[in-house]
């Protein structure tokens, strides 16, 4: 079972299920089955056009493109297996190598709506079959990984071409390198090899007059939660309403005694936005093990034979009380999306006015999605740097509507 630092009393309910317990952590080892296993049949379904939150008609020609390239073997294919297809990070031992462009569909919810390309690490861009205009023309995203255990010279002009030929069709993409599988390095060693691989990245596109070209760097492994929190850095950046759903979440914790707010793709466990303040890491962590104990639960005890209920619905709802006088807090926003927080225990006492300000949290980002969907239905979707700025400003006009109608819903805890 995996660890969940903490965790003293926990109430779940769930779909059709109330259950509560108190249990030592030594119970909670012998339990019997892993809480990290998240079942791989909750997985992304088509998308239900009636669900909450429509995903508007977002063509997958026109869905924003990530793609994943790195030298063979640098871990690629495992990234999106292990984040995306709850393939455990142990499986990934067996994948064969990819020798095809790989295209997967990622469209759960409204804001998260993409396409992830796995490129083979043996890709040349000077075969004539290579259509760069084709690839990078519609990209968001280039994540490049590199694998840190190896040694990465060449992965470092592989990264300079790739990133140099990316840049000349289509100078919106963000450019992303992953120094991946940390996991067998020292933390001094981490530090050190982020360094150098940043130092000599960028000083070799100074060198050819690239200074424009930016690049950002995650130290990654599939064998902790950095690969699902860099791969939300990535993911955050092509949502275009990042600004609104930020605003919102700083409103609800200000006004409810929150200390942080994730809002979440379920399935992923990549959080789609959070407040303004610090992300750390541990509780991002909490926040995910949090998920895994309520599908898990909800799986095994929500689920009626007779029915093809969800795991995760509109009655989906947590409560994590840890040693230390801290809650753990998650409720359904829609179909896909979870809001977890962290609060402190005497700020929830009075939950009734939480729960009120979550409602008018809900409310404003159902009028999001509604907004979004509007303007697809009346502007011209290309994922070109542009047409992102231009839906940033209508979102931005609308978010003053959002923010007043929130103050004026949220009551001060
Ligand atoms: N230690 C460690 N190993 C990893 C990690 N990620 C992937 N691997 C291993 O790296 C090997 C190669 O992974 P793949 O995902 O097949 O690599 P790829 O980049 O898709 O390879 P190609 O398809 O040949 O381009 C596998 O044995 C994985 O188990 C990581 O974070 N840490």
């Amino acid at each position: 079972m995996k660890f969940i630092p903490n965790l003293s009393f926990a109430e779940c309910w769930g779909e059709g299920c109330f259950m509560s317990y108190e249990q030592d952590e030594d119970d909670q080892y012998n339990a019997g089955y892993d809480v990290g296993s998240f079942p791989k049949d909750f997985g992304y379904g088509p998308f239900d056009q009636d669900g909450d939150g429509p995903p508007g008609p977002l063509v997958s020609e026109q869905k924003p493109r990530i793609l994943l390239m790195g030298l063979r073997r640098s871990g690629k294919s495992s990234i999106q297996k292990v984040v995306f297809h709850k393939m455990s990070p142990n499986e990934t031992l067996f994948l064969e190598s990819t020798n095809k462009i790989i295209k997967d569909d990622i469209s759960n919810s409204s804001f998260v709506q993409f396409q992830i390309w796995d490129f083979p690490g043996q890709i040349d861009f000077f075969d004539a079959t290579f259509d760069s205009d084709m690839i990078f023309g519609g990209c968001g995203a280039l994540v490049f990984v590199i694998d840190a255990q190896d040694d990465y010279m060449e992965a470092l002009n592989k990264l300079h071409l790739t990133v140099t030929k990316a840049f000349k069709v289509n100078h919106g993409i963000r450019f992303e390198v992953f120094i991946h599988k940390v996991d067998g390095l020292s933390d001094d060693y981490k530090m050190e090899t982020q360094r150098d691989i940043n130092q000599r990245a960028n000083d070799d596109l100074a060198d050819s007059g690239y200074d424009q070209i930016h690049l950002s760097f995650h130290l990654t492994s599939i064998y902790d939660h950095s690969i699902f929190e860099a791969f939300s850095k990535v993911v955050q950046k092509l949502i275009p309403q990042l600004p609104t759903l930020e605003n919102l979440l700083n409103i609800l914790i200000s006004n409810s005694g929150m200390e942080k707010a994730f809002l979440f793709d379920v399935v992923s466990k990549i959080y789609i936005a959070t407040d303004s303040s610090p992300v750390d890491m541990q509780s991002y962590e909490l926040c995910c093990d949090m998920i895994d104990v309520v599908i898990d639960v909800s799986c095994i005890y929500g689920l009626r034979d007779d029915t093809e209920a969800a795991a995760f619905d509109c009655q989906s709802s947590s409560v994590i009380k840890l040693n230390n006088g801290t809650i753990l807090y998650l409720r359904e926003v829609n179909k896909f999306l979870a809001l977890v927080c962290i609060l402190r225990e005497d700020n929830f006492d009075r939950q009734g006015i939480i729960d009120y300000n979550f409602l008018c949290f809900r409310d404003a980002i159902q009028q999001v999605f509604e907004l979004r969907n509007e303007n697809q239905v009346h502007l011209p979707l290309t994922t070109n740097h542009h047409s992102n700025l231009a839906s940033n400003q209508n979102t931005t006009v609308n978010l003053e509507t959002q923010n007043a109608a929130l103050n004026a819903g949220a009551v001060q805890n």
